[in-house]
């Protein structure tokens, strides 16, 4: 009985199902052009479907959101994950996090969406967050073009915490409906260029009425969940082998500030890998605390 109820996963919602791979908002500032999965990735899943199983891992990924204060993070992740909007600004204090469960091919998916606080006084908890993350979105707010220009130092100091080449990286400009439609184009032009050079994807939504948010969502789910089955596709292709030819299955690998990366091994406690390499427990702190928060609720918001 115990064991039915650990195994049961609950159906995810119609309005996650995403059958059709979503394309990118403006061409000019895409991170994949192509209209379709990838092949390898599509036959991946249909061969796991076909043989009723599920991927060894539970498929989770983490897109983390920053961006100066007042910009509308909260208020773009609340219109996805909850489709309110709230017009009184309540400064998030640190961090807050929601889970979303998908459908990809077939396949269930989730993504942790990480909110940060863009007050400068709350940014060292909200640093603390970044790491491990598979997407980085930076937003800005399209009627302060001034917030447009720290989008390039937000980036700096989220890829400080990751691997620079191993994160979707997405532009996102809000509250479209404030700006008439030729203030919306010279706003977008300067966004697609400053797109470019940080190599991201843009998006242009707004909270308040809805526009592009779901559809901004499910492209940053599609690009994640694709990646994350290529990644786990050439895993299972190439097991590392150390020592005397053991095979080492790559549970969790995390970097702890200028230490290199520790592999976990089977078996093995976070606890016991950091003994192992000398590392104290307290130095990988933080990671125990986000793998906390993701259990339970840790929401930080002023009222
Ligand atoms: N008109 C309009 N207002 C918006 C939109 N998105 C957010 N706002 C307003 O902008 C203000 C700030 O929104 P938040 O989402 O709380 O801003 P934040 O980026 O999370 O701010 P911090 O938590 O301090 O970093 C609020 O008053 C919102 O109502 C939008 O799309 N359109
Ligand atoms: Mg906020």
């Amino acid at each position: 009985m115990q064991n039915r109820m650990m195994n049961f996963v609950p159906p995810v919602s119609r309005d996650r199902v995403i059958s059709q791979f979503p394309k990118c908002y403006n061409p000019q500032a895409c991170l994949q052009m192509k209209d379709d999965w990838n092949s390898k990735a599509k036959t991946a899943c249909k061969e796991r479907l076909a043989k009723h199983q599920g991927w060894d891992r539970l498929k989770m990924s983490k897109a983390v959101v920053v961006g100066d204060l007042n910009v509308g993070k909260t208020c773009l992740i609340n219109r996805f994950c909850k489709d309110a909007f709230d017009r009184d600004y309540k400064a998030t204090i640190g961090v807050d996090f929601e889970i979303e469960r998908f459908e990809l091919s077939g396949l269930p998916y989730s993504l942790q969406i990480w909110d940060t606080a863009g007050q400068e006084k709350f940014k060292c908890i909200a640093s603390a967050y970044y790491r491990g993350a598979q997407v980085i979105v930076i937003v800005f707010d399209m009627a302060d073009i001034n917030t447009l220009e720290h989008t390039r130092q937000w980036l700096v100091e989220a890829l400080r915490e990751n691997e620079p080449n191993a994160c979707f990286i997405f532009l996102v400009g809000t509250k479209r409906d404030l700006l008439s439609a030729e203030e919306l184009k010279r706003t977008e032009k300067d966004a697609v260029k400053m797109a470019a050079e940080m190599n991201a994807e843009f998006w242009s939504v707004s909270a308040k009425t809805g526009e592009n948010v779901q559809e901004f969502f499910f492209r940053v789910a599609a690009l994640a969940f694709e990646d994350a089955i290529l990644k786990e596709l050439e895993d299972e292709s190439s097991p590392s082998r150390v020592g005397r030819g053991e095979l080492l299955d790559l549970r969790y690998t995390v970097r702890i500030q200028a230490r290199p990366a520790v592999t976990g091994t089977p078996g093995e406690t976070q606890a016991d890998t950091f003994s192992r390499v000398g590392v104290s427990f307290k130095a990988a702190l933080p990671l125990a605390v986000e793998r906390q928060a993701v259990m339970g609720r840790y929401l930080h918001r002023c009222g």
